[in-house]
């Protein structure tokens, strides 16, 4: 049994399953089997009568992954996997916190608090202290709650020298107060208590680290460090932590995931074996050279190669569309064309950067009848965001709508509390009238909300449809909602408003479509578009998910869509001049392909109801040229490559001649003379030294004395002359 679990594996992957019963690091690339390893060494331990299934602990990335670690190794071993402790964070802390709820003095019944259900706990208790929310915005309260818990603090270890921050500390402190009493715990909670539960009870904490002899951590590069303290602690003076990672896959640091880690890792755990794997498995050559040669250009790595015994195989296809909507109608065909030779539309993934990319996609899924799936997010039609916007929307077109008005009579909040919705809903079954009829008579904020909804109707009046959905986003105080967040909830919120824009977009295509563009037909286009089309369980399906949520999967065929500048990489990284955690994005992207791979990107795209003319992302420019084939004629080829003399990674446009560029309308100019000297409010003081383009599509590369070479776009830099 056990050569036959080995038999399948690499010298160097065999050394990594059968280590000593010692921590240990093995640091690899994308694809050399990390994951393969991790659930080989399980199924080794147990089979060897190392441990037996009750001593193992297992953390993965996400549900998915537990799950098929645990397919896996019931398919290696003939033992009960059921019952397991295999699972992510903050499953195995619920699932801790649950067993031993009197000790981490907790209802067994405790609820999970959502981060929505969080703000509204810390709005309710800030008006119950007189906490001004103008002085204190609830959520950089929120914030501040969290991202304290985050590094392990509660209110009374947080350092507060200032009374500003005192009043803060003393909102925490009545905001867990008010946790306890009620019963619930929000997600950082989680980690904190089980962590707190483990450190303070010695029993328990030596019955788990009797337990647990073996600890195992898949995508350890992305552990924030509260999470790895509460690893050091299960794994006391003598487990085995046994750790898997890849430093160029560390795509979380922006909520806090510290590869620092890996570091840390060596030296508290005194490690002796950091086992590298080099041997790539899942992709055809060409691939994985495009992948090396991507991520040579990001600075401070680790440092590892990866090859393949793999043939070169097919080249990358890359595909130039005119507009985002030929991009999706050449993915359809090329699909279709693929699943008719065979490959199942399980074996294909469509991945985009950001989640609102989605909505052409689906769009002309839906048309074409593929059914597809999306993963690690929901479909367009189906988020918090655009549901809200449609109930707006709803409710204008038809007051009985009593669902509608439910959901948004106070969000985004108006001071509607339970009770008066309560009372709302009482006395319109006394009276058997709507809601609304209700609303109309309650007075104060309720009646006010009436107005709200009355006046959007008097304002839209006689417009086009997107101007109809962009006058509600913007008068019903849903675009300023989300435009107002902070901290770390600011970039979902981004993301919200980029699906919110995405709508008017939709809008717009379903005029262009559609006779019959009235509210009406578009709000029924959006309830089938939401409700039919998720493929079911068993059903073959297209895979669609963002990047992110693609990590350590893997298909026959990748598509990468959207591959253009300031959308991937996106203008967040490069307004920072931080283009290495995007470019372990991509490379996430491209190593998750394992036969075929696609690059696409369009030179028009509509965002926010408006044309824009992108340029094609300086990442494709950091392939190598003879592994790509161009299915469009590569017409930006003819012009020659600027090269910079400061950074490796610099942006370097070599697309901009592209022809829908030139029909673009001119923008002003605008262009910095080089030699200049000019100031950035983040970067300080430099010196001009190249532009390309004018207007807003232009850009100008500065040599900074403090941050060194960037490019920057001039629609977002912000440069004054000195
Ligand atoms: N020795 C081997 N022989 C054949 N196939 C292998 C071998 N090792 C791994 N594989 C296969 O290679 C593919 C990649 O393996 P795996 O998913 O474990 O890699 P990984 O390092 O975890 O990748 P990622 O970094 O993307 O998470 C899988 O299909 C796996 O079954
Ligand atoms: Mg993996």
């Amino acid at each position: 049994m056990n050569s036959s679990l080995l038999s399948g594996l690499n010298p160097e992957q065999r050394a990594a399953v059968e280590l000593p019963a010692r921590s240990a690091l093995i640091l690899a690339g994308a694809g050399s089997g990390k994951t393969r390893v991790l659930t080989t060494r399980i199924a080794w331990l147990i089979s060897t009568g190392q441990v037996s299934p009750h001593g193992i602990l297992a953390v993965t990335f996400t549900n998915k992954a537990a799950k098929e670690m645990v397919t896996r190794l019931s398919a290696m071993l003939p033992i009960n996997t059921r019952g397991m402790w295999i699972g992510t964070f903050h499953g195995l802390c619920n699932r801790m916190l649950r067993a031993h709820h009197r000790e981490a003095n907790l209802p067994q019944t405790f609820q999970i608090l959502d981060s929505g259900d969080q703000l509204s706990a810390i709005k309710r208790l800030m008006k119950a202290m007189n906490v001004d929310d103008e002085k204190y915005p609830p959520r950089e309260m929120q914030n501040f709650i969290s991202g304290s818990k985050e590094q392990g603090l509660r209110a009374h270890e947080v350092e507060a020298y200032d009374p500003y921050t005192r009043r803060k500390v003393e909102v925490f402190a009545e905001y867990d107060a008010q946790c306890q009493r009620e019963g619930v715990v929000d997600f950082s909670e989680l980690l904190l208590r089980c962590y707190e539960l483990l450190s303070r009870n010695q029993p328990l904490r030596e019955h788990y680290q009797e337990r647990f002899k073996h600890i195992l951590v898949d995508e350890f590069q992305d552990t924030n460090p509260l999470q790895y303290r509460w690893l050091k602690l299960l794994a006391g003076q003598n487990n085995a932590l046994f750790a898997v990672g890849d430093d160029d896959q560390s795509i979380y640091a922006f909520r806090g995931a510290n590869v620092g880690n890996m570091q840390e890792l060596l030296r508290d755990f005194q490690v002796e074996n950091v086992i590298k794997l080099e041997q790539n498995y899942r992709s055809h050559g060409n691939i994985l050279d495009a992948a090396n040669a991507l991520i040579q250009n990001n600075r401070n790595r680790l440092g590892k190669n990866l090859w393949t015994d793999a043939d070169k195989g097919e080249q990358i296809r890359v595909y130039e569309a005119g507009t985002d909507v030929d991009e999706a109608a050449f993915l359809v065909e090329e699909i279709r064309q693929l699943n008719r030779e065979g490959v199942r539309l399980s074996e294909m993934a469509l991945l985009y950067r950001s989640n609102a990319q989605s909505r052409v996609l689906e769009h002309a899924l839906v048309s074409a009848g593929l059914s597809y799936r999306v993963y690690g997010g929901l479909r367009f039609f189906e988020r918090q965001e655009i549901k809200h916007a449609l109930a707006y929307l709803r409710l204008m077109e038809n007051t009985d709508d009593d669902n509608a008005l439910l959901r948004i009579i106070n969000f985004p909040t108006r001071g509607i509390g339970a009770r008066s919705i309560e009372q709302l809903q009482e006395a319109a079954k006394q009276y058997n009238t709507t809601l609304w009829d209700a609303a109309a008579r309650a007075g104060g904020k309720v009646t006010a909300f009436v107005g709200i909804i009355e006046s959007l109707r008097s304002g839209t009046q006689n417009l086009p449809l997107p101007e109809i959905i962009e006058h509600v986003l913007q008068h019903s105080g849903l675009a300023d909602h989300y435009k107002n967040e902070t901290g770390a909830k600011k970039r979902e919120a981004e993301e919200r408003l980029e699906n919110l824009n995405e709508l008017i977009t939709a809008a717009t295509m379903f005029v262009h479509e559609n006779e019959d563009d009235s509210l009406t037909a578009f709000l029924t286009h959006a309830s089938l578009e939401a409700g039919e089309h998720q493929a079911g369980d068993s059903e073959d399906a297209l895979h669609l998910m963002t990047v992110h949520a693609a990590k350590g999967l893997e298909f026959h065929t990748v598509f990468i869509t959207g591959l253009e500048e300031s959308l991937f990489p996106h203008q967040n990284s490069i307004d920072n001049g931080d283009l290495d955690e995007e470019r372990r994005l991509m490379y996430v992207a491209i190593t998750r392909a394992r036969r075929r791979l696609y690059l696409t990107f369009a030179q028009s795209r509509m965002l926010h109801g408006q044309t824009h003319y992108g340029m094609a992302s300086s990442f494709l420019r950091e392939l190598p040229e003879e592994l790509l084939h161009w299915i469009t004629p590569r017409v930006s080829a003819r012009k020659t490559f600027h090269t910079s003399s400061f950074e490796t990674n610099s942006y370097v446009n070599a697309f901009a001649a592209t022809p829908a560029l030139e029909k673009a309308p001119p923008a002003p100019s605008s262009v910095w003379r080089i030699g200049q000297r000019v100031f950035h409010q983040k970067f300080g003081e430099g010196v001009v030294t190249d532009s390309e383009g004018g207007g807003n599509e232009g850009r100008v590369q500065v040599n900074f004395k403090r941050a060194g070479s960037k490019w920057l776009a001039l629609e977002y830099a912000k440069l004054t002359a000195i």
